[in-house]
């Protein structure tokens, strides 16, 4: 299947080089305060400084401050960014860097209006809508609800896990896959076991 693969939350220098180690093609580091996968941006872009090369590191806010925005980009000339709140396009373009928007998806959405309202996305994640929880639920959400067709490249996200991924894939032909509950331990520690199924489920199922 050969699916490009973002693992999500990463808190530690170790979970980072092990999913690199078992060929992720980018990582995402928290900056949302409430979430158990926070990590300070100064760790971050530490982190950032270990990886090895065609390993894209993501930068995940939500509705942030434009100085924190700034503060981690400023970090590293790596870092892609995941907009994961109510972001407009007009502020996710404004820190000219190549961005993600996150679209949290519930039924009776329209998947591609919405899709059509980041042109200058790099290219939109669909995750699961869950009220007063931004991300990070490990809830599965319709994927009927995905049209074929989309203007941007899709990264699929939520609930993603070592058993379903391959059908994940099959169903919904993403450009890629981003977990990051499916493959902890606990939250904020990863499972080596388990981001190395993942990843071969996505790579090799
Ligand atoms: O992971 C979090 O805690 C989080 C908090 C706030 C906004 C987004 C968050 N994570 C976003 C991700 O990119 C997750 O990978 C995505 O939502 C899927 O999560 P999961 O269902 O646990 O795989």
């Amino acid at each position: 299947m050969n699916c490009r693969v973002k693992i999500c939350g990463i808190t530690n220098l170790d979970d980072a080089l092990v999913a690199c180690r078992y060929g992720a093609d980018a990582l995402g580091f928290v900056f949302y305060e409430k979430s158990p996968r926070y990590v300070a941006p100064d760790v971050a872009n530490f982190i950032v400084t270990q990886l090895p090369p065609f390993v894209t590191p993501v930068a995940l806010f939500v509705d942030a401050d434009r100085s924190l925005v700034q503060s981690v980009i400023s970090g590293s000339s790596r870092w892609t960014i995941q907009f994961h709140g109510g972001e407009p396009e007009s502020e996710c373009i404004s820190y000219q860097r190549p961005y993600m928007k996150a679209l949290r998806i519930q039924q009776g959405d329209d998947v591609a209006a919405l899709v059509d309202q980041y042109p200058s996305a790099s290219a939109i994640l669909l995750d699961a809508y869950k009220a007063g929880v931004p991300g990070g639920t490990g809830e599965v959400f319709d994927w009927s609800l995905i049209p074929v067709g989309l203007s941007k490249p899709i990264v699929l996200a939520g609930g993603l896990t070592p058993s379903n991924i391959e059908q994940a894939i099959r169903q919904v032909k993403p450009y890629a896959v981003d977990v990051s509950g499916g493959v902890e331990l606990s939250k904020g520690i990863k499972s080596e076991l388990k981001v190395q199924e993942f990843i071969s489920g996505a790579k090799c199922g």
